[in-house]
């Protein structure tokens, strides 16, 4: 589904992503963790074309991203994104903010958009606050929104970066537990940028770990856990433990 075949990034002088070779399958839950620095939004921003790859191939549903025939915008909507800011319209309603896209770019009806929409809510435990404004949600109902929005636009996969790293702690879990029936109950295809290690072990069929522009091990994520292999893997986890 997501292929990375000796990818290489650079930012003008300085190398972001080094040798990345990587494979993703339909279905398949992937963390990746690492240092701040490491590469790890670069190699999802490049998944979707938000950043350029500088070498190598990338391929996505088997389209080759680098390829000038490609229509990026045809790739970007079979992959949703969420972010740590959610980044909703302040000046539109919850049920706005999601049929927006769908009828914008999917040609879509506004019946069958907010149909859609509605459905999407009552999965994220949001159809009372359908009419509601993002200012009058809490950081956790904003999410949850955000994921609703973009699930709205029928994407294969879903990739999310950091996405419960500026939420209250409190509010934490109720993202997560949406990000779990994704994986559990629809089987959707995600990878997930985050240092929830609740979440990666409960939920993730993989472990990446990133540093220095590197993976330097990719494993399952309860072996990961357990028994890291890679020293930097080691250093990180027992960093992360104590805090
Ligand atoms: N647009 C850019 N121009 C130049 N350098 C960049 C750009 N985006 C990222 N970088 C650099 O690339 C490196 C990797 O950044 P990236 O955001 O991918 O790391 P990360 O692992 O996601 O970090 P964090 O956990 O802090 O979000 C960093 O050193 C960063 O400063």
């Amino acid at each position: 589904m997501i292929e990375f075949q000796n990818v290489e990034k650079y930012y003008g002088d300085f190398h972001a992503l080094k040798n990345i070779n990587l494979q993703i399958t339909k279905g398949e839950v992937v963390v990746v963790i690492g240092p701040s620095g490491s590469g790890k939004s670069t190699m999802l921003r490049c998944m979707n074309a938000l950043e350029e790859i500088t070498t190598g191939v990338l391929t996505v549903n088997e389209v080759d991203l680098h390829s000038p025939s490609t229509n990026l915008n045809d790739v970007r909507k079979n992959l949703g994104m969420v972010f740590q800011h959610f980044n909703l319209y302040p000046h539109k309603t919850v049920l706005d903010n999601i049929t927006l896209a769908p009828i914008k770019v999917l040609k879509k009806s506004r019946e069958e958009a907010v149909a859609k929409a509605e459905e999407l809510l009552a999965k994220v435990g949001m159809l009372d606050k359908k009419e509601a404004f993002p200012s009058q949600l809490s950081g956790g109902q904003q999410q949850r929104i955000a994921i609703a929005r973009s699930l709205a636009m029928e994407p294969d996969v879903m990739l999310f970066d950091e996405p419960t790293s500026a939420l209250d702690p409190e509010m934490v879990g109720e993202v997560l537990e949406v990000m779990k029936s994704l994986a559990r109950e629809d089987g959707m295809t995600m990878i997930v940028v985050t240092h929830e290690m609740g979440f990666a072990r409960e939920v993730a069929d993989r472990v990446i770990f990133m540093a220095d522009g590197q993976i330097l091990e990719d494993a399952e994520a309860e072996t990961f856990y357990e028994n890291p292999q890679d020293i930097r893997a080691q250093q990180f986890l027992s960093k992360i433990i104590d805090h």
